[in-house]
Formats: C-alpha cells, structure tokens, sequence
C-alpha cells in the first residue's frame, strides 16, 4: 500500500540531539565536587580494611588523646587508636544502614504509589490509610521502642526506619504517578494491548526517576543523621567497632581536655550530608528546569460493568455496533445518553457535535477506557461476535491494539518522549506479530513508509522532541497500524496540527480505508472535515445522538435544527458561494450532564421548539437509515414524524 504525501523533512541538525548528557543541573561545580565527595567516601570506607593505616580496633595506650602527627593523621583518641582509620572505616557502619533505610523507603513505598496510581479510588483509599497510620507513628519512639525489644541491631533499626519513610515517599510520588497516567501516552500503549506491569516500567517509572532520585539523595542525608544520632545515643554498633555516631559520641566525653576529637568526625558527617542535599537540590533545580508545562488530561479507567443490561444477539453485517449505550459518573450525572450507532466495515463514521456533547465518552466507551469514576452503566458494544461491556481488563488488552487502535488528537504527548521511535514501534510489532528484532525493524519501516514519512530510517532513530507535529501523527498511525487493526478510532486527529499539516493527515486516513479496509470513527467538531472524509455521520448533542445517517443525506438534507445551526455555523463556504460578513452563532452554550432536561436537550437553544419538546423525545428513523430526534424536522428527511413521545426508533 502506498500513500502519496509530499516530502516531509527532518529538523535541522540544529535541533536538539538524541546523544544523552549528563543534565544541565548536574554539570555545575558544586554538584560535581558534591557528587565526588560521595563516590569517595563511600569507596573509601567500603575498602577501609585494605588499606587504612591501622585496623580500626588497634590500640596504642602510648599514644593515647594524640594531637595530628605523620603517624596518626588525625590523632587518636583515649585508647590510643588512629581517628584516621576509625573514621574511615566507622563511614561504612554509618552509610550502609543510611542505604538501606533508603531502599526499604522506595522498596515500600514506590510499588504501593504505583498501585494506587492505577488501580482507582479504592486502592488508593487503602493505600492512603496505610501511609496515614506509619506518618502518624512517632519516629523517635517506634526505633527506641524496637530497640527495646529487638536489641540494638542497627541494620534492622534502619530498615524499620525506611518503612516509616515510605509513606512520606508514597504521598510524593502518588500525585505524579497519576498524573504520569493521564498521558496519552499511557493511554496509548494500553490501547496497544500493553500490560499494566509493562505500562508502569515503561512509562510511569522513568517519570518518577528524577523524583526519586531527589528524594533519595534527602532521605540518605538523614539516614546518616539518624544512624549517628541513635549510635550518639548508645544505640549503635558494638564496642569497639566504629561508627560516626560513636566517633561523636567518644570525641564528647573528653570536649574539655582533647577537642580536636571531635573535629574529623563532625567534619566529615557534615560534609556527607551537605553533599548529598546538594546533589538533590540540582536534581531538584533539573525537574523544575526540564518539566514539561501541559495541561491536564484525562484520566483513563476502565469498563465497570455495574448494571449493564444483557443485550439482545446482534446479527447485523456491521463491523461495530452500539446499542442504546449509557455512560454515567459514578453516583453523579450521566454522559451519555442511549446513543445508537453502528459502523460498516471499510467505511468512515463521523461523530460531531460541539465541546462537551460526549463524543470522546462514546469513542472511548469503545476500548474501555473511560476516566477514572466514569463507567458504562447500560448498554452495548458489539464488536467481532462479543459484547465489550462488561470484558475483563484482561479480555480488553486483548482487543485493544490488536482489533481496535486509536490516535489521539496531541500526536506529541501520544508518543513517550523518553524513547526513540523505533523503540515505540518495534515493541508493539514484536508482540502483536511474535517477530524478531530485525523483522520488526522491517516492518516499522514499512509502516513508516505507508504512513507517507520519505525517510524512514532516520525517523525510526528520532526521538518524539524531534519530530514535526504532522510527523507525530503519522508516527502514532503507524503505531496504531502495528497490530492490524480493524477499526481505527480517531479523536480529532488534526486539532492540534496546522492546516496544511491536516489536510495531509486526513488524506492519509482517507488513503488507509480506501486501501486497507480499515474502518474508522472520527470524533470531530469539524463539518468540513466530516463531510470530506466520511461516509456516515452521527450529530452529538448533550450526550445524545440527535440524528444520524449517511453524510450525503445528514449534511444536504439536515432534519434537526441543531444539525441545521451546526452546518450555518461552518465556516467551509462551498465554491461559488458567496461569503457572508458574519457567520451565524447558536446561541448558548451546550448544558452541563447535570442541568440535562427531560424532553429535547437542544430546545432551550431552538428556535423552533414549543411546549411540547418538553416532553421526553424518542429517535425516529429518518433519511432511510438514519435517525432524527426532533418533533419540528427542518426537512422532509423524516419518514415517520417523531411528533409523539414515545414514537418508534
Ligand atoms: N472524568 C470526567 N468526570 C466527569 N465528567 C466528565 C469527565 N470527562 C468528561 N466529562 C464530561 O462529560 C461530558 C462529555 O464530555 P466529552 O469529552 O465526551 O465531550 P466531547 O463532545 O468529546 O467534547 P470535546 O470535543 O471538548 O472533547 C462533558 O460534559 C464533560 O464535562
């Protein structure tokens, strides 16, 4: 298959490299003798016993409360051994524990963000309470109390300190891993069928990474605070085995006769621990610096199947078709209202209306992957045989990518900006046709190719910041094209682009269902662009669908008025026409889910409508296969006039 597209180029190579360096943060003075600091410590007390000048515990009671010589670099203390070598080797004692807190803290605490990140409200309920009852244990208290009755081992007093530091760590990363989640990259390799596992390592973990990495760097500081402070306090390693705490602790009893004791030890603590707020402190200055500003999207969720009503077998000769569908907030307003369509298999199904009317609801109904909180409460989706209300997660990833796909409308916010374009097609192609790795980089170039890029090999090794926005979308086509989908779910696809960029991106969908067979749903504001690509049409309005049939009879013969004010306000002129000095507007706006009347959701805004709209409004065939909700129809569209409440659809 072929698509012909003009020549689409490359960024300059002025434009940033894919080439990794160390970030901008990280590369300042201050953070690199911070960062060296560290590595030297630790590698230095790791390795003490190779080559310290004298084993830690070596007593000379000749030399004791020694002043700095060639000997003894830092003195020694009451029982004659060298501060030098006890300080270095009491840093492993010190820093390893400090570690290991850090890794109970994340080890906790991140998997338990992450599942409550995507698993809902009830999750994240029970994760909050656990979070809330280790933040509001006394930290002081709970360690001396296991001390108590533990003893004083000090890796298992800094392992229960970590879990108490989880939940702080929960509460910062939770907010970001939900956030990471309403990416529409996200949504969309869970529209490739990718497992929850999979999601959260692939793109939800490498957000949180700068985060974590902030964090950490913090919680080790004081890691090595508390581990000194409690070892201060006795609650250390055994005599005579050092620790900084300890060092501290010894250099106190003999402040008056000999405080040069406490110099090395308070010296180095403190250095270790400025340097690794410093180091948090630029990994922190880097988020801030690199965040990328986007407004919020949505949140996806899944089916939840509560009081789906069974359907009727359906035996249509249509690829897709929803019955009477409801989708409601849970225990709020419904969204969508009863609405009825089907689409026919190589053929394009428009659904329009304007903002807020449910069209990315309905279209979204179709993959299960509604917000959070929003589900499918009636209804059906036949789809291949089945009914998919009501699937499991599991059942679904197993339609999503493989029968169904979808491209959104922010192609650049679709594709994860941490990997190269090869990387985001390869994956899917490997999974969905079980190939290797050289006949999946075939295929994604083909894909490439058939998605109109002239240059495929040089977009393959492109990262998404590289890429046009034009580009990015035909990226995301060939993404959703890796599974071989049968229908293609397009949620204004060419919004977010520039209008030469859309015409071309329309041209190619319109060339992939001539060609291939794919069916499409286009979720669209746009008349023009409806009635340029599709075949069949359903006007949305207030999460209805208030008529419906094939474009040419809908848009040529409008039976609705709001379908007759939406094709008023379309500012596509037909050639040869004249233009007008203002185009006419509808009055009002579309009514919030909650402020939904009973009878024609449009009557408050028609110019036509009487008291009998008020009344409830049954769809009535109209345009042969069609549908109109109206009691007034503007034509003669309708064949049965849906004049009484109640009349047959
Ligand atoms: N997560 C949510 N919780 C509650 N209501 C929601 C949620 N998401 C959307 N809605 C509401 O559902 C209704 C339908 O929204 P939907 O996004 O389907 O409209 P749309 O016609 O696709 O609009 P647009 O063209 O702006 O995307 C709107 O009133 C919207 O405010």
């Amino acid at each position: 298959m072929s698509v012909s597209t003009e020549p689409i180029q490359l960024p300059s190579p002025a434009e940033p490299s894919t080439r990794r360096r160390l970030p901008r943060g990280l590369r300042r003075p201050g953070t690199i003798v911070a960062g060296a600091w560290l590595v030297l410590v630790v590698l230095a007390s790791a390795t003490a016993r190779w080559w310290t000048p004298f084993p830690a515990e070596h007593q000379d009671l000749g030399q004791v409360l020694g002043g700095p010589t060639a000997r003894h670099l830092l003195g020694t203390d009451e029982l004659g051994r060298d501060i030098f070598s006890r300080l270095v080797a009491g840093g492993w004692i010190s820093i390893g524990p400090a570690l290991l807190a850090v890794a109970v803290a994340f080890g906790v605490g991140v998997p338990m963000a992450l599942l409550a990140a995507e698993h809902g409200r009830r999750a994240e309920w029970s994760c909050s309470r656990v979070a809330e009852l280790l933040l509001a244990l006394p930290t002081t208290v709970i360690l001396l109390a296991f001390v108590g009755s533990v003893g004083v081992h000090v890796w298992a007093i800094m392992a229960v300190l970590g879990l108490l530091l989880s939940a702080p760590v929960y509460r910062i990363l939770l907010a970001l891993a939900q956030s990471l989640r309403t990416r529409l990259y996200v949504d969309a390799a869970k529209v490739n069928g990718v497992g929850s596992l999979q999601v959260n390592l692939r793109h939800v973990l490498p957000g949180l990474a700068t985060t974590i990495a902030v964090q950490a760097a913090q919680l080790f500081a004081l890691g090595i605070l508390i581990e000194a402070g409690l070892a201060f306090m006795g609650y250390g390693p055994a005599v005579p085995t050092p620790s900084w705490g300890g060092l501290i602790g010894d250099a106190q009893q003999h402040i008056y006769d000999d405080p040069w004791m406490m110099v090395p030890t308070g010296v180095v603590l403190a250095l270790t621990v400025i340097a690794a707020n410093q180091i948090a402190d630029s990994l922190a200055g880097e988020r801030e610096r690199t965040a990328p500003v986007r407004k919020p999207a949505r949140r996806s969720g899944r089916f939840v199947p509560t009081a789906v009503r069974p359907s009727a077998v359906v035996t249509s000769d249509a690829l897709l078709e929803v019955r009477d569908l409801h989708v409601g907030v849970d225990d709020g307003p419904e969204l969508v209202s009863g609405v009825s369509v089907r689409i026919r298999p190589g053929t394009v199904l428009g659904l329009v209306g304007e903002s807020g009317c449910g069209k990315t609801m309905t279209a979204r109904s179709l993959l299960g992957l509604l917000p959070d909180g929003v589900a499918v409460t009636e209804g059906s989706i036949h789809f291949g045989g089945r009914d998919l209300v009501g699937l499991t997660e599991r059942e679904l990833q197993a339609v999503r990518g493989r029968e169904i796909a979808m491209i959104s409308q922010e192609p650049m916010v679709a594709l994860d900006p941490m990997f190269s374009v090869g990387y985001q097609l390869t994956r899917p192609i490997r999974r969905f046709r079980g190939v290797g790795r050289r006949e999946a980089r075939r295929t994604a170039l083909d894909l490439l190719a058939q998605v109109g890029i002239v240059d495929p090999q040089r977009v393959l090794r492109s990262h998404p910041h590289e890429l046009s926005g034009g580009m990015a979308q035909r990226v995301c086509i060939a993404l959703a094209l890796t599974g071989s989908p049968k229908l293609l779910i397009a949620d204004e696809p060419t919004t977010a682009l520039d209008v030469t960029v859309q015409a071309e991106i329309l041209s190619l969908l319109r060339s992939l269902v001539r060609t291939s067979g794919l069916s499409v749903v286009l979720v669209s504001h746009d008349l023009g662009v409806v009635a340029d690509l599709c075949d069949d049409i359903a006007v949305m309005y207030a999460g209805q669908v208030v008529e419906s049939g094939t474009v040419t009879a809908v848009l040529d013969d409008a039976a609705h008025p709001y379908t007759g004010a939406l094709l008023s306000a379309n500012p596509h002129i037909p050639q040869g026409e004249e233009v007008p000095d203002r185009l006419p507007s509808i009055r009002g706006t579309v009514p919030a889910p909650e402020h939904w009347p009973d009878g024609c959701r449009f009557a408050q805004r028609c110019a036509l409508a009487t008291a009998r709209c008020h009344e409830p409004i049954e769809a009535a065939p109209a345009h042969r296969d069609g549908t109109v909700r109206c009691i007034h129809p503007l034509s003669t569209a309708t064949t049965v006039a849906p004049s009484e409440p109640g009349a047959a659809r």
